[in-house]
Order: structure tokens, then sequence, then C-alpha cells
């Protein structure tokens, strides 16, 4: 998106001093509460003013303290979705999204309502009061209001925090949709690693009103293993099953997994805890286990009291945790060849 930001901003008891380049499409925005991701939405969308610094996205000057350069946020065409998201009461869905729509000039719309709404899945909620729609349709709208004024950058702060499991990731399908077919570069603030690992490709990660790591979503997620009691989740995005004793198999590369979930509508995306795994130094006889895959430690990593191990399974990419005594009686190392075993429902369906 080619993003350029260095800027400084004040507030009582708190100060936001931040600096970094990106040309991530997706970039993620990742830290604890009141260490100055809406701070950073609200700078680059124009609705805070910085003390000092610069500001260029695209190779456009958004603020520059010295040049005295201060583009407001209307002239910006930066959307931004935020967690509660405002829609007009008295207006139905319809005239929700069109408001903003036919407020922009002509030249800029230049994307299609109806074609939005059909890969939002909103056209059947058109004519609906903005009252009556669910968290996530909600959502859905008003990310719909956002793509139609064609912004060049849309940021999304925290935008799915206030729905429940099912409905967040729901969304998210839809989200890339949007954003791969209308290609838009999206800043997207939030706490949940699984987001991040879903929709972005680098992540900043802000502590105190600095930025402490540039970095991919994947090492993020590593280096929290730790912190997280499941371990780290594989990711798997699933498709075209085919029945197998009562249960469906799934190309994984050129593996099979064996899942008690039937998913056979579309690609599906499964996760699967590494404590789930387990690992066999030899070829057990018989296990009721009805996912035996066959890999290569590619690498170890220390987690206090557990290790993950990574494996690569014909190319795929699996991680696994067992504990330190584990590993040293399997003799793993990088290069042995392993065994590993997983339970049809120990997958888990995002979406
Ligand atoms: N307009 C403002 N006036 C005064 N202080 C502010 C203002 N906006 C933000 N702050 C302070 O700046 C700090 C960072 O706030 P910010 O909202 O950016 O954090 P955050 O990382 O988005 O937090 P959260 O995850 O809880 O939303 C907080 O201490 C907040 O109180």
């Amino acid at each position: 998106m080619n993003l350029n930001l260095a800027l400084q901003k004040k507030f009582d008891g708190f100060e936001f001093d931040v600096a970094f380049h990106t040309d991530s499409k997706r970039l993620g925005i990742f830290g604890r509460s009141g260490s100055g991701k809406s701070t950073l939405v609200n700078l680059l969308a124009g609705l805070v003013s910085p003390d000092s610094g610069v500001l260029r996205f695209a190779e456009r000057v958004l603020f520059d303290s010295v040049r005295r350069i201060c583009v407001p946020p209307q002239k910006r065409r930066i959307a931004v979705v935020f967690q509660h998201s405002h829609l007009f009461p008295h207006l139905n869905v319809e005239g929700n999204l069109l408001y903003g729509y036919r407020r922009i000039p002509a030249m800029d719309r230049t994307i299609d309502p109806d074609e939005l709404c059909r890969v939002l899945d909103i056209s059947h909620l058109l004519k609906r009061s903005a009252n009556d729609l669910s968290g996530g349709e909600r959502q859905r709208v008003a990310l719909a209001r956002g793509v139609l004024a064609n912004p060049h950058l849309l940021l999304m702060d925290e935008p799915l925090s206030g729905l429940d499991e099912k409905l967040k990731y729901q969304i998210i399908p839809y989200l890339k949709d949007v954003l791969e077919r209308y290609d838009i570069p999206l800043v997207y603030v939030s706490h949940s690693m699984n987001e991040m690992r879903m929709l972005v490709d680098e992540v900043l990660v802000f502590e105190k009103g600095n930025l402490v790591s540039q970095t991919s979503p994947e090492t993020l997620a590593r280096l929290r293993m730790k912190d997280c009691p499941l371990g780290y989740l594989n990711f798997f995005a699933l498709q075209e099953p085919t029945p197998r004793d009562h249960l469906w198999a799934y190309p994984w590369g050129d593996n099979t997994l064996v899942l008690t979930h039937n998913a056979a509508d579309n690609e599906a995306l499964f996760t699967l805890a590494s404590k789930d795994i387990v690992l066999f130094r030899r070829h057990p006889e018989s296990i009721s286990a009805r996912n035996l895959l066959q890999g290569t430690v590619s690498n170890l990593f220390d987690l206090d009291q557990r290790v993950g191990i990574e494996l690569n399974c014909k190319g795929q990419r699996l991680v696994a945790t067992i504990v330190q005594p584990a590993v040293e009686e399997l003799g793993i190392a990088p290069g042995t060849e392993i065994f590993a075993s997983i339970k049809a429902d120990a997958f888990r369906r995002v979406y």
C-alpha cells in the first residue's frame, strides 16, 4: 500500500510516537488496550491532528508539519469501519448505503452497489430498517457503506469484537472477497491473533504508544503461543470432501485429512490445536484416530514447559506441541521422521 508514517501526538498522560513504512496490502495493528491502535486509525483518517511528523500514502502527502500540509478527512479517500457502526436509524439499509454513495463525485462511483450487496450477501436486507439488523448484518452494511465510497484505503478498528464467535467468523470470508475484488488495501486493528492470521500479511505491534515490532502474523502467533492454553492453532483451508466411512475426507496438499465435518458448500476454514496432535516415532500398529500423517521435523521451538514441533508433511506445515521429556524420549530433532495422529473430531470449523 506504500504507507510512510512518522507521527507524534501527545495526549494528557499518553505519548504516541510511531514511525514505519509498509508495502503490505493488508496490515494488522496489534497491541494491548491503550497502546495507541485507535490513535493510529484516527491519525490516518485525519480525525485527530498530529502534533508533528509526516504521513504519506501512495505517494500522496496527507500530513507534513514542516510544510504545513494537512489534508482534511473527506479528501483523504480513506474509509473507516468502527466496532460500533453508526448507521442512520431513520433510514433503511438501502438509504444508508446510498447516502454516502450519492455524495461522492460521479467519477468515483465505480463500484456497482448491486454487485457489492451480492458479495456481502446483504441484497435481501435493502428494505429492512437499520434498527432491525443482527450485529453481523450491521457490520456487513457498514462495510458496504465504506466500500461504496471507493476508498483508496480501508481502516477497520476492531470491527468484529462486538460480535459472537459465529457471526465474527462469518464475516471474514466476505471481507476477504470484497478486498480482493475491489483491490482495496486494509489496515485492520484487532486484539485477536486469529483474525490477524486470517486477514493480514504483516502486523505492527504497539506498546505504550510505540511500535515494538513489525512482523508476520505467523511469527507473532508463535511468539505468543506460550500465553495460549491451546498452544498454536493450525489453520486448514479445505474443500471438496468425499464421504469415507461416515466421515469426510479432504485433500490437504498431497495428504488426506479425515474430519467429522461435511463442508461441501464452499472452501471451509478449520483449526486444530497443536496440543491435539500426538506424535509417534514409528508407525503405530492400530490407533483409533482417523488421521496418521507422515512428516519430517523441520524446526523445534521452546515454549517454557512445552516444545513446539514443526513438521513438514509432504510440503504442508503442521505444528504440534509436546512436553520436553517426550522430545527426549522420542529423540526428536530437525530431520527426524515422525508420524502425527489426529482424531477426526479434533478439527473445529471456523467458517
Ligand atoms: N482524544 C483523546 N484525548 C485524550 N486522551 C486520549 C484521546 N484519545 C486517546 N487517548 C488516550 O490515548 C491512549 C491510547 O488510546 P487508544 O484508543 O489509541 O488505544 P487502543 O490501543 O486503541 O486501546 P483499545 O484497544 O482499548 O481500543 C489511551 O490512554 C487513551 O486514553
